[in-house]
């Protein structure tokens, strides 16, 4: 294993090439109602108030996992929100923003808590049924207009400017989406970003990592369909006509393409997604007359060509090609660590201390018992094995231990306290961390952030620090933890390499890394050796040993025999989902009933 101490590397050619574009996007910006006519401003004011309603999907899509069809219904709603209190109460266009947030933010927030629960297809279906209803509730809106809309909306008021032409709300639309853009992209690199990343990984990943899923999941539903609500108010009071059709189901599916077209991962990518279906459908209505059709029959033959063929040749959408041109975030420079710091664990338990009991365990998935009558005790400080022939309800036991699965018999003691009844995501809280079978990580993200996921718990930046970068100083402190738990895997050299670009063996010591990384007093390994090398597999035990003499304890599910026999003080044999034997790795070896049944009497 290499010890070394880490020099900062600075991205400065990386940061120039950031800072020369944004200067240049800027520049761009404020010059373009000087360069191009008022029809093209009024385009590019559509493009940014339907980037904002994409990027919000791009949250929920892209980085949470969710699908939503409402964001045009959402959208509506900030809309009539906004125009109800300028039209009908005489409020200024400010207070209609107030209400548009705040009507928008109730009704997303008891949709997503009655159908984010649910899981599955519940939420798109939900979504579309919303969208259809929310139509037809403001078509019958007979104060509003109702199928015929309604005009002569207040303009928005900036420093007693009124915002009456396209040129002069141009500025404000695109200085909310830049904000927006900053806002959402700070978001994806904080502690919530990772959340949202872990969660992207399943559920089960998430929870591990002491994150909520649905929590999360609301917190996203609710921040993307403010940004619906920030879109139609910026439309009701710029376009100064809003009709039911303006936020139909047709404009759902629209915003839908963009947040697909635009692409995962890459906030920009809201933004061109946008560009491309608001300027391809003026595009199309340029195109009718001389064509013979009806705009509304070859939009929706050209968008459903296009989604088919992104979704065939390009399902990440365009954010492969805008990371490609775009110079990687520079971040901040990488903590230095001293030649002999490492790692320190706080929560360690006293020798002996029980740490683990296992009574009775069962768990049947219909006629199968996977786990049956199982009993076993761990004492701190120690390295128990857990082995047994394929099937034999290893991981359903780890599942069952780490509250992924709940027992159908017995009980679980964690550090003398019962697990029964604890959701999943509080146990690494409670000083439990595992690594899978089949690892978990996120390939797309660099080592130390997959890393850092496993310090989510011990950290505290909320949805707001994120947003607005008030997180640095947690960050750093935890990006210095995440160095000294790779520099406990050996793996501390290219910190920002892709984990996805590992072979396995080492993606399993990343894993290990995470859980390190939570302050744990028990790891739950599950086939920490598989795929590493000989040399690597000795790397790996030393680390173990290190981790015991620290006071961890640790629990492993390990297939090679020499592996475990060196190392383990306790071995559990289950067949069948019984316990078949107990004890040290000498009696473990020497146990007729083992040789027959699990090492085939080969011994
Ligand atoms: N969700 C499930 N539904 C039905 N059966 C399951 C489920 N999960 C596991 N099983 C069954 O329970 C038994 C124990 O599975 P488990 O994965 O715990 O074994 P294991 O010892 O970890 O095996 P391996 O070494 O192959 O991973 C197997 O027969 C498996 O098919």
């Amino acid at each position: 294993m290499t010890m070394f101490s880490t020099a900062p590397i600075t991205l400065s050619h990386a940061h120039l090439m950031r800072t020369t574009l944004i200067l240049a996007g800027t520049a761009t910006l404020l010059a373009m109602p000087f360069a191009i006519s008022s029809f093209s401003i009024s385009l590019l004011n559509l493009v940014g108030i339907y980037a904002l309603a994409a990027l919000g999907l791009t949250l929920i899509t892209g980085s949470g996992g969710v699908t939503s069809f409402a964001q045009a219904a959402f959208m509506g709603i900030g809309a009539y929100a906004s125009a109800y209190m300028t039209l009908r109460l005489g409020l200024g266009a400010w207070i209609g923003l107030g209400a548009a947030l705040l009507v928008v933010g109730a009704c997303a927030a008891l949709m997503g808590a009655v159908t984010l629960h649910l899981g599955g297809h519940y939420l798109p279906i939900t979504t579309l049924a919303w969208a259809v209803a929310v139509y037809m509730v403001f078509g019958n809106l007979t104060d509003l207009g109702a199928h015929s809309g309604i005009g002569d909306i207040a303009p928005i008021s900036l420093f007693g400017l009124p915002l009456d032409r396209p040129d002069r709300a141009f500025y404000l639309v695109w200085a909310v989406l830049v904000l927006a853009l900053i806002g959402a992209s700070n978001l994806l690199s904080s502690r919530q970003g990772r959340a949202i990343s872990a969660l992207r990984g399943g559920a089960v990943l998430a929870q591990s990592l002491g994150v909520n899923p649905f929590r999360v999941r609301l917190l996203l539903f609710v921040l993307a369909a403010e940004l619906a609500a920030i879109a139609g108010w910026l439309f009701a009071h710029t376009q100064r006509f809003i009709s039911p059709s303006s936020f139909d189901l047709n404009v759902g599916l629209q915003i839908l393409l963009m947040s697909v077209l635009g692409g995962i991962g890459n906030v920009l990518g809201a933004v061109i997604g946008s560009a491309a279906v608001t300027l391809g459908r003026n595009a199309i209505q340029d195109l009718l007359p001389g064509l013979g059709l009806n705009a509304g029959t070859l939009e929706i033959i050209v968008f459903g060509i296009v989604f088919i063929l992104l979704l065939h040749y390009s399902p990440r959408g365009l954010s492969p090609l805008i990371e490609a041109l775009l110079p990687t975030r520079s971040g901040e420079t990488l903590p230095t660590i001293g030649q002999d710091e490492r790692l320190a664990f706080s929560r360690t338990t006293d020798r002996d201390a029980p740490v683990l009991a296992v009574r009775g365990l069962g768990k049947r998935f219909g006629g199968l018992a996977a786990v049956d009558d199982l009993s076993f005790e761990m004492r701190a400080r120690s390295i128990t094995a857990l082995i047994g022939p394929n099937g034999a309800g290893k991981s359903t036991t780890f599942d069952l231990i780490s509250g992924l699965k709940i027992p159908s018999s017995g009980t679980v003691l964690f550090l003398g306290e019962p697990t029964r009844g604890k959701p999943a995501h509080t146990m690494i809280g409670s000083g439990l961390s595992r690594t899978f079978q089949h690892v978990k990580l996120r390939p797309k993200v660099t080592l130390l952030e997959n890393v850092m996921m496993g310090a989510h718990w011990r950290m505290k930046a909320g949805l707001f620090a994120g947003l607005l970068r008030l997180d640095r100083r947690e960050e750093r402190e935890f990006r210095r933890v995440a160095m000294l738990a790779l520099k406990e895997i050996g793996m501390d050299e290219d910190p920002l390499a892709l984990a996805g670009n590992l072979p396995l063996g080492p993606q399993r010591l990343l894993e290990i890394a995470r859980a390190l990384a939570s302050d744990p007093v028990l790891i739950i390994l599950d086939e920490p050796a598989a795929g590493l090398r000989s040399q690597e597999k000795q790397a790996l035990a030393k680390l173990l040993r290190h981790l015991r003499s620290e006071g961890l304890s640790i629990l492993m599910v390990e297939h090679d025999m020499e592996f475990v026999m060196g190392l383990a003080d306790d071995i559990v044999v289950l067949d069948f989902g019984r316990r078949l034997a107990l004890g040290k790795p000498a009696e473990i070896r020497n146990n007729p009933r083992v040789q027959e049944a699990y090492l085939g009497g080969a011994e």
